[in-house]
Formats: structure tokens, sequence, C-alpha cells
């Protein structure tokens, strides 16, 4: 059988030398960190969903930057192809909705936290670009 392909966006909120990491409150990944996003619906851009994901979760409105990278990676019961993007705050205050924690991380904290397996590779990458 063909594997599930599951398309995500997720937002590297950035301020300064600080990303923006957030603590799953739920589900298979409950308590694994990552970036702030969600699935593609039909008929969106990555770049629509993006800010439509972030005004749900976060209560806040963001601008879209860059794309930094497309992460494939293979779990054991998806594949998950994930467009990440650098972002910036319009409006709002980052107010968890979903998620159980978060933080700001600098290159020097940037591992301390338990990021989803999915993540590791970019991880590195932001480090460097931090
Ligand atoms: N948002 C986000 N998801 C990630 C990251 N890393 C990673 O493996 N994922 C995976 C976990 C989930 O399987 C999937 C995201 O789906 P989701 O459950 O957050 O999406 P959603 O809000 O649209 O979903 P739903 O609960 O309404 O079904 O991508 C990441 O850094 N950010």
């Amino acid at each position: 059988m063909e594997r599930k392909i599951v398309e995500v966006v997720a937002a590297v909120i950035r301020d300064q030398d600080k990303i923006f990491a957030t603590q799953r409150g739920y589900g298979e990944f409950k308590d694994g960190w990552e970036f702030p996003g969600g699935k593609i619906e039909s008929g969106e851009t990555p770049q629509q969903a993006l800010i439509r994901e972030i005004q749900e979760e976060l209560d806040t409105e963001i601008e879209v930057g860059k794309l930094i990278d497309i992460v494939e990676y293979d779990y054991p019961t998806f594949h998950l192809k994930m467009h990440c993007f650098w972002a910036g705050i319009k409006k709002g205050d980052l107010i968890l909705k979903e998620h159980e924690a978060s933080k700001w991380l600098t290159k020097e904290t940037i591992h301390s936290v338990e990021w989803l397996p999915a993540d590791l590779g970019l991880i590195d990458r932001i480090e460097e670009l931090l």
C-alpha cells in the first residue's frame, strides 16, 4: 500500500537572535517540540495555510518570509513533507491556544528541548543561520 503523504507548513518565527518553539499538547507526538503550523488544506498555498494555522494556534497575525527548507521525513505510518518558512509577527501576542508550552530559543539553547524527529536536520541548519 502507498504510504500516506502528509503535507504540512511550519513557521520559524524569529525575533533578532531568537526563534519561537512550541510543545505539542495532544496526540501522537504529545510533549514533543516543534515549529507551530499544521496541515495544508485543499486549495491553499503554503503561505495561506501558515497564516491561517498561526492565527488559529497562537491568535497572532504573521508575515511569511522566505522558504528555509522543505523537510521530507518518513514516520512509521506516514511520509511528512514540511514547508518551513521564516516568519515575523505583524499583530498579536503568541497566545497558546493548543500548545502546552513555548520558548524563545537562541543558538545556545536550541538543542535544549526535545524536537520532533523530523525537525532535527532543520534545527542544525537554523542554528547556523541564527
Ligand atoms: N506543525 C508542525 N508539525 C510537525 C513538525 N514536525 C513534525 O514532525 N510535524 C508533524 C506532526 C504532525 O504529524 C504533522 C502536523 O500536523 P498537525 O496535527 O499539527 O496539523 P493540524 O493542526 O492541521 O492537524 P489536526 O490536528 O487538525 O489534524 O506534522 C513541526 O515542526 N511543526
